[in-house]
């Protein structure tokens, strides 16, 4: 509980759909609790209330999200980017989110070397109907489509289908079932926070966002600490300008100083071994815990 804040009336709560299972359940929820937000602790509660935050969480099934935020009865969502394409709803997207990451792709029995030119006339089965016909339909083609639920890389051997549109991200479904991928990429997708489209930023919507800024960036930089004498601070911190500019303070010893910088995460390692050729020294890397920027 917040001491130095008295809670909020229910009226300026901020109501955010989470998704309830799947594959963007766990990540939005530890996402959501890493920014310092109250979750649930048992996976059959449909609601949560935090006050502390002026927050109240709806647990809800991920393709119904967009329909939720879209129609205004709730403020703000997370939901996978081809869900949101997928239904329509009048809801855009506010900021990625970076987990859920995947491609929306055609397939077809390997070696059936199709193009999406040659689908005309062809049964198509997807779960996303929505997303699939406005790409065909960009590309003036027009097939049968066969809506499923899921499973969908099942569906031509079971005979439903000639080829199939769906959620692909390491191709191991599609290879275990004789599929392989063509055409390009129908979208890129990834975990998103969505709200209205038509209508003002909901109230408490941008501390929500500050918040989940400050999640990804702790996530994907950390802080380099080094030292570099006087001949070497500016090529070092070209090395590692950071996000704006390296801090760069004089040590105790004459003709060195103490440098830090933001570096991104995936190339911590490389940078402390261009910087030990360089000759800095005392080269430090530590996780940021949470930051606003
Ligand atoms: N294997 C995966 N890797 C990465 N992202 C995925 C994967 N499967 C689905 N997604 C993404 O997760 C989001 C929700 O899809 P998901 O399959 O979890 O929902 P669902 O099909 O309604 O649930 P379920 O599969 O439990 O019935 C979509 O944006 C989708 O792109
Ligand atoms: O490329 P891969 O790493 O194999 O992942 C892609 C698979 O993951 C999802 O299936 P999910 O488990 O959600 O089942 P569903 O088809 O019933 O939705 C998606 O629909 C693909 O089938
Ligand atoms: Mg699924």
């Amino acid at each position: 509980m917040n001491s130095h804040r008295p809670p909020r009336s229910s009226a300026s709560l901020l109501r955010v759909a989470v998704p309830n299972k799947g594959s963007l359940s766990e990540a939005a929820a530890a996402m959501l609790r890493e920014a310092g937000y109250a979750q649930r602790s048992d996976a059959k509660e449909l609601v949560l209330l935090d006050e502390a935050n002026g927050v109240e969480f709806f647990y809800l099934r991920p393709r119904d999200i967009a329909v939720y935020v879209g129609e205004g009865t709730l403020d703000v969502g997370i939901t996978g980017r081809d869900m949101l394409v997928d239904s329509g709803a009048k809801a855009t997207e506010v900021r990625p989110l970076g987990f859920a990451r995947s491609r929306f792709r055609f397939a077809a029995p390997a070696g059936a070397e199709l193009t999406v030119e040659k689908l005309h006339g062809l049964r198509l089965a997807t779960s996303y109907p929505g997303l699939v016909q406005s790409y065909l339909a960009e590309h003036g083609v027009s097939t049968r489509m066969i809506k499923l639920d899921g499973a969908v890389e099942t569906a031509i051997r079971l005979g439903v289908a000639d080829v199939i549109a769906d959620v692909v991200e390491t191709g191991t479904t599609l290879r275990q079932n004789g599929l392989e991928l063509f055409g390009e990429p129908i979208l890129e997708s990834e975990g998103i926070l969505i709200r209205r489209s038509e209508a003002e930023p909901p109230v408490g919507l941008e501390p929500l966002v500050r918040r989940l800024n400050g999640v990804m960036v702790a996530r994907n930089y950390v802080m380099m600490d080094y030292d570099a004498s006087a001949d070497i601070v500016d090529k070092a911190s070209e090395i590692t300008p950071g996000l704006e500019s390296p801090t760069v303070s004089p040590l105790a010893r004459e003709g060195w100083y103490a440098v830090r910088a933001m570096v991104p995460r995936k190339d911590a390692q490389q940078l402390m071994d261009d910087l030990w050729e360089l000759g800095a020294r005392a080269i430090l890397v530590t996780d940021i815990a949470a930051c606003r920027l």
